[in-house]
């Protein structure tokens, strides 16, 4: 699969001493939906600002669409769509007015019919002639994916979209990425939102402390690293876990009613023969079972826990 984005061995150290990132590698597929996760923090927002050419890298390279972003950055830059956490426009241009501006700051002749789309897509074509500090919050956020798409970028960078707007507007935003992507646009986007990149994204990037601990393709990532968990409700209420059950790390109700096993899903011996006759050993017998894969929440509380 071809590279939109090559990222190579980017450090970053701010001028107060501190290493924001160590030595980052990532390849973005072209027409991918790619979620970077991580805590507040993590180097997110420093990453994808050294992409876009914003945030110059202590060391590294980066290159978008085949451009070098500093080499060739106006070239590297025009293929690239930004929608930034926080809206920095003239408050007293309308809505109109700042859209078109930021095409043009790309160079691109100018193209009504297509900010005409863009707006009426994003609800804002009754708004056009508002004043931006007129408009609501989520208003404002709209305004910001218009300028972002202003200048008909191939590579769509999503800060932190949905941090506080409205159902929605996070509805809106997802069927629009999801458009996007359809049209081939490649889009990346930061998240503490953990089913925000579940449900979205093709591919996830865990990156905690400046450093990129994983990449992997979303279902993948989920079978992988995955444990199982098997829930047992006993026909009769257990006090206490009896001693012989002890190697099996069982995890028992309050109410004594249900146990609770977890078992790598992908390890040839998941244990769970063994249980199963260590259970009927003890005259233990149960009314229900079921099996349940952990959630991407848990593996990746998990990955930034064994990293603290
Ligand atoms: N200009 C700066 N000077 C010094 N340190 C900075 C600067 N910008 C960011 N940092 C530090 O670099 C680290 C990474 O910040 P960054 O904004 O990239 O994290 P993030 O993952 O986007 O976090 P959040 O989810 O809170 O937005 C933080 O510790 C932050 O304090």
């Amino acid at each position: 699969m071809q590279h939109v984005i090559s990222v190579q061995n980017i450090n970053k150290t701010y001028a107060s001493g501190f290493t924001a990132l160590h030595d980052v590698s990532l390849d973005i597929q072209r027409g991918e939906i790619f979620a970077l996760l991580g805590p507040n923090g993590a180097g997110k927002t420093t990453l994808i600002s050294i992409i876009c050419g914003i945030v110059n890298a202590t060391r590294g390279t980066v290159c978008a669409d085949g451009h070098d972003i500093q080499a060739d950055y106006r070239a590297a830059r025009s293929k690239i769509g930004l929608v930034p956490q926080e809206l920095a426009t003239d408050a007293f241009e309308s809505v109109l007015a700042t859209v078109k501006f930021s095409r043009g700051l790309f160079g691109k002749a100018p193209n009504p019919g297509y900010i005409e789309q863009l707006l009426r897509q994003l609800s804002l074509w009754d708004k056009r002639d508002s004043r931006i500090m007129a408009l609501s919050g989520g208003m404002k956020r709209r305004v910001m994916i218009a300028k972002a798409l202003s200048h008909e970028p191939s590579i769509l960078f999503l800060d932190e979209p949905t941090a506080g707007v409205d159902v929605e507007l996070r509805r809106d935003m997802w069927n629009m990425v999801r458009g996007l992507q359809e049209r081939g646009v490649t889009i990346i986007l930061t998240t503490h939102y953990i089913e925000e990149a579940e449900e979205m994204a093709d591919r996830i990037g865990v990156i905690n402390k400046g450093r990129l601990v994983l990449v992997e393709d979303k279902t993948s990532l989920m079978e992988k690293l995955g444990t199982k968990q098997l829930r047992l409700h006993l026909q009769t209420p257990l006090q206490a876990l009896p001693a012989s059950l002890a190697p099996f790390n069982l995890a028992l109700s309050e109410d004594g009613q249900q146990l609770t096993y977890s078992f790598d899903a992908q390890h040839e011996n998941t244990g769970i023969t063994e249980l199963m006759r260590a259970l009927s050993a003890q005259g233990l017998d149960f009314k229900d079972l079921h099996s349940k894969q952990s959630s991407l929440e848990e593996i990746f509380v998990n990955l930034v826990r064994e990293q603290a």
